[in-house]
C-alpha cells in the first residue's frame, strides 16, 4: 500500500521522456533513410531502362560496399575476371563504373576525357583541403584549369625541378652516410621503409618549404605522424561520401577528427607562410612558397588567388610527392631483394655506367637502361596510387552501355597493369619484358598507367620519376643487400596496405653491406 502511493520519481520520468525522444529519433531516421532509399531505387529504375554495365547482385541500401575489403583494388580485379573490364558496382548510393583493361581505360582517359576528367565529392577534402581548393580533388573546371597551369609551369616544370637537383643530391648522400654507420659497420638490420620515407619527407620539406620539418615542430606528436595521420583519414572510406545524407550525423566520428587535424595543419601552413613573408628578401633560391607568394602578388592567377589557395596547394605538394615516391621505391627494392639475380644485373650495369669509385649522379640516369627497364616493372607490378576516383559531367555511351552523369569512374589501374591478355604471366617481376618495348609510363600506352593519362594525369611525373630511379640506383649501387635472420628472397612477403599510395603492408627490413671503393 504504502508503495502505491509514492509519488512517481521525477528522474524516472526523464529517463523514459529521454528514451522515447532517443526511439523517436532512431524511427524518424529509419524512415528517411528507407524514404530516400526507395525514391533512389525508383530514380535508378527509370535510369536503368538504359543498360549499365554488367556487375554483381547487390544488396538495398549498401549496394556492393560488402564486397570490398582491406584491399579494395584487388577485390575488383577478382570481380573484374568474373563481370568484365567495364563494370558497374553500386557503393552505398554512388553508381560507380570500375575500368580494368587497356582498351577500355583509353575510352575514358582520351575518348571522353572531357567527359570524365572531374572528380567526386569528397568529405575528407571538404575540410583538409579548404573545400576542395587544391588541385588532386578540384571539380572539373576553369579553377582547376588555372591552379593546374599555374603548378606546372611555376612549381613542376622542369627547370624549377632541376633547381632542386643540388639539394637531392645532398640528401640522398647524407640517408647512404647514415646507412653506412648506422647499420653497415655493425650489420645491423635496417628499416628501409623508414629510411625512405624519412628521405622522401626531407626532400619534398625542402622543395615546399625550403627547410625540413623536424618531429617537434607540428604538434607534440610530431610532423611526420601528422602527416601520416592526414595521409590515413583521407584515405579512409567514410559513409557520408557513399551516403551523403549521413555526412552531417558523423556517424564514424571522422568529421571531427578532420576538423581537429584540419585546424592544426592549417595553423602550421600559416606560420611557414608568415616565415616567408617576412624573410623574402635575403632569400636566393625560391622554394614552392615563395613562388606561391609571388604569384599571389603578381595577380597573374585567372582568379582570386589569396593564402587559402596557396595552403591548398602546398597540401597537395606535400600529400601527392611523400607518399607516392617512397612508396614506389620501396616496391621496387623489394622485388629486387626478392628477385637477386635482377639485384646483381643492375648492379653490373651501374659499375659499367658509373663504376665503383663514385655514387650515381642523375645525369647517369639516361644512361642506365636496365634501370628504367626494372623501374618501370616494379611501377606496373606494385600500382601505387591504384584507385583514384574520376566522376562523368554528363552522360556517355562507352562500349555500348549507358553511364549515366555523377557516375564514380574508378580506373583500376592495378587491374590493367595486371591483364593476363596483355601482359604474360603478369604476377611475375620480369624487367626483361622490357627489352626492345617502346611501351612507356607517362600516359601515352594504355596497358601501363602508373601516373594515370589525359586531364587528371600525375603533374609531378617529372619529378617522380627522377627520385624513384636515383634513389633506388643509389642504394643498389652503394650497397650489397641481405635478409635478415637468414630469410629466403622468396619468403619476403609482398603484402598490400591500400591507402592514398598502396604501400607494403610490413616495414622492409635488409642488412646493407658497403660497396664503392671510397669508403
Ligand atoms: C612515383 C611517384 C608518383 C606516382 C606513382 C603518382 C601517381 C599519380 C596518379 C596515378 C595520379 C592520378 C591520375 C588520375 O587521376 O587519373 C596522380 C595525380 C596527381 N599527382 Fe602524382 N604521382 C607521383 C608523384 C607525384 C609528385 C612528386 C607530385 C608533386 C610534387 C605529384 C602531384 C600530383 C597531383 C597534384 C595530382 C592531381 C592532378 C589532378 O587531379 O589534376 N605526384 N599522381
Amino acid at each position: 500500500m504504502i508503495e502505491i502511493s509514492r509519488p512517481f520519481p521525477l528522474e524516472l520520468f526523464q529517463k523514459l521522456k529521454e528514451l522515447v525522444l532517443v526511439m523517436a529519433l532512431i524511427w524518424a531516421t529509419l524512415v528517411v533513410i528507407f524514404i530516400v532509399y526507395a525514391f533512389y531505387e525508383l530514380l535508378n529504375n527509370i535510369q536503368n531502362r538504359t543498360r549499365h554495365p554488367p556487375g554483381p547482385k547487390g544488396f538495398p541500401i549498401i549496394g556492393h560496399l560488402h564486397l570490398l575489403g582491406k584491399n579494395p583494388h584487388q577485390d575488383f580485379l577478382k570481380l573484374a575476371k568474373t563481370h568484365g573490364p567495364l563494370m558497374y558496382v553500386r557503393l552505398g548510393l554512388v553508381p560507380t563504373i570500375v575500368v580494368s583493361s587497356a582498351d577500355t581505360a583509353e575510352k575514358f582517359l582520351k575518348t571522353y576525357d572531357h567527359i570524365f576528367a572531374s572528380r567526386p565529392y569528397n568529405e575528407a577534402a571538404q575540410y583538409l583541403a579548404y573545400g576542395q581548393k587544391n588541385l588532386i580533388t578540384a571539380k572539373y573546371g576553369p579553377y582547376w584549369r588555372n591552379m593546374r597551369k599555374l603548378c606546372t609551369q611555376h612549381l613542376l616544370s622542369n627547370q624549377k625541378i632541376n633547381s632542386f637537383q643540388s639539394m637531392r643530391r645532398q640528401q640522398v648522400e647524407l640517408m647512404i652516410k647514415s646507412l653506412k654507420n648506422e647499420a653497415c659497420d655493425h650489420r645491423v638490420v635496417a628499416d628501409l621503409s623508414a629510411k625512405i620515407s624519412s628521405l622522401s619527407a626531407d626532400m619534398t620539406c625542402l622543395m615546399v618549404f625550403g627547410k625540413k620539418y623536424m618531429d617537434e615542430d607540428l604538434d607534440k606528436r610530431g610532423f611526420k605522424a601528422v602527416v601520416n595521420d592526414v595521409e590515413h583519414l583521407a584515405a579512409t572510406p567514410n559513409l557520408g561520401d557513399f551516403f551523403p545524407f549521413l555526412g552531417v550525423i558523423d556517424l564514424q566520428g571522422l568529421t571531427r577528427q578532420l576538423k581537429d587535424l584540419s585546424k592544426m595543419f592549417d595553423e602550421f601552413l600559416e606560420k611557414i607562410i608568415d616565415e616567408h613573408v617576412q624573410s623574402r628578401d635575403q632569400k636566393q633560391s625560391k622554394d614552392f612558397v615563395d613562388t606561391m607568394l609571388d604569384i599571389m602578388q603578381s595577380g597573374e592567377a585567372e582568379f582570386q588567388f589569396d593564402r587559402r589557395h596557396i595552403k591548398a596547394i602546398l597540401f597537395d605538394m606535400l600529400i601527392a610527392a611523400m607518399g607516392t615516391s617512397a612508396t614506389a621505391i620501396e616496391w621496387i627494392l623489394t622485388e629486387l631483394l626478392r628477385h637477386p639475380h635482377v639485384m646483381k644485373k643492375l648492379q653490373k650495369e651501374l659499375e659499367q655506367v658509373v663504376g665503383l669509385e663514385r655514387m650515381v649522379k642523375e645525369s647517369d640516369l639516361e644512361k642506365l637502361n636496365y634501370l628504367d627497364m626494372v623501374v618501370k616493372e616494379g611501377l606496373r607490378l606494385h600500382a601505387v596510387a591504384p584507385l583514384i576516383p574520376h566522376e562523368a559531367m554528363e552522360d556517355c555511351v562507352v562500349n555500348s552501355f549507358h553511364i549515366q552523369k555523377g557516375a564514380r569512374i574508378l580506373i583500376n589501374f592495378y587491374a590493367v597493369q595486371r591483364d593476363p591478355d596483355i601482359w604474360p604471366e603478369p604476377e611475375k617481376f620480369l624487367p626483361e619484358r622490357f627489352v626492345g618495348s617502346s611501351i612507356d609510363i607517362r600516359g601515352r600506352d594504355f596497358q601501363l598507367l602508373p601516373f594515370g593519362s589525359g586531364r587528371r594525369s600525375c603533374p609531378g611525373m617529372q619529378l617522380g620519376i627522377i627520385i624513384v630511379q636515383l634513389i633506388v640506383a643509389q642504394l643498389v649501387h652503394c650497397f650489397d643487400w641481405e635478409l635478415p635472420n637468414g630469410m629466403q628472397p622468396c619468403d619476403l612477403d609482398v603484402e598490400e596496405n591500400f591507402g592514398l599510395a598502396t604501400s607494403r603492408e610490413n616495414p622492409l627490413m635488409a642488412i646493407p653491406t658497403y660497396r664503392l671503393n671510397n669508403a
